[in-house]
């Protein structure tokens, strides 16, 4: 369904993105995190045919998405800002999403502005920012696209529409399994619908992983200075801060019944770090010259 070899890309000479691999040929929820200016939009609009592959191949659903007309009826990209015309209102938006793709579910899309509550007749323009990712999640989820791109889909919104989002992507992904992509600075509120993450660092997917494994890594140390630095010697530390005597540590090791048995015989205190610090960690550059392992 998607098979990116080798795929490198760059802007004015300057790489952005370098040998990237992924290969996907069943349907799957992916989670795609990335610091600020890492390169997830542009991987993105290359999977999307909105930007060529400098080096490398793309094929998404057996078609080469770049300059390809047909693209459309394979991929959906909803960005942020999606550009609705000034003076759409939900029922154009919706028209809209009918005329470009092929699969679209003007049933589902329907049901999510009835789920959404999103006045039909008032212009997108005058909608709240969470209103605007409501509309652009329908239209996302009612294209019904093989491969469907979701950029920051909770933007906005409150914990009682995320609610509504994930049970609406959920449901539509249990009666029609496609490849959906969701990219988000808040990796938290995505990952429950992820079954894989895919981490964009140092201009490469750095991890793809199981969400379940990747979740699983990054373990907070606290004790006495001898006994957390002894304790994590040899492990790679990802943070460090000393209080007085105290000692506290972040080491990328996945948390085990057999790390607790240890930290407590070691008389280390131990806690499972939460994802997102993790993930800042990892991907912070200071993070590589700490290395112990
Ligand atoms: N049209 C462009 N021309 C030149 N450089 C660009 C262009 N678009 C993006 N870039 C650069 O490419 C790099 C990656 O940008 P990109 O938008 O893909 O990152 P991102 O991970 O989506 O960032 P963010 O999380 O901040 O949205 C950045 O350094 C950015 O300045």
């Amino acid at each position: 369904m998607i098979k990116v070899n080798n795929l490198s890309f760059a802007y004015d000479g300057t790489n952005i993105l370098k040998d990237v691999n992924f290969n996907e040929s069943e349907p799957v929820i992916i989670g795609l995190w990335g610091r600020n200016g890492s390169g997830k939009t542009t991987l993105m609009k290359i999977l999307s045919g909105l930007e060529k592959p400098g080096h490398g191949t793309v094929e998404v659903d057996g078609v080469t998405p770049y300059n390809n007309s047909d693209a459309m009826n394979h991929v959906a990209f909803m960005q942020e800002d999606h550009p609705y015309s000034d003076i759409w209102n939900v029922n154009d938006a919706l028209k809209f999403g009918k005329e470009f793709n092929a699969n679209w579910d003007q049933q589902l899309a329907d049901d999510l502005i009835d789920i959404f509550q999103l006045p039909r007749k008032k212009k997108i323009r005058n909608f709240s920012t969470g209103m605007k990712t409501m509309i652009t999640i329908a239209i996302g989820l009612a294209s019904k696209a093989p491969l469907t791109i979701f950029d920051e889909p909770s933007n906005g919104l409150d914990a009682h529409m995320r609610k509504q989002f994930y049970e609406a992507l959920l449901d539509s992904y249990d009666e029609h399994p496609r490849t959906i992509l969701l990219s988000s600075h808040h990796i938290e509120e995505v990952e429950p619908l992820c079954e894989k993450i895919a981490i964009i660092d140092n201009n490469t997917l750095m991890h793809y992983e199981e969400t379940e494994e990747l979740k699983n890594s990054g373990v907070h140390l606290s004790g006495s200075v001898d006994a957390v630095t002894a304790f994590a010697g040899s492990y790679r530390i990802l943070e460090s801060r000393k209080l007085g005597k105290q000692l506290n540590v972040m080491i990328d090791a996945p948390m085990t019944d057999d790390l607790k048995t240890r930290a407590d015989q070691a008389g280390v205190m131990i806690e499972k770090a939460p994802f997102q610090d993790y993930l800042v960690n990892l991907t912070k550059k200071e993070a590589k010259q700490n290395e112990h392992a």
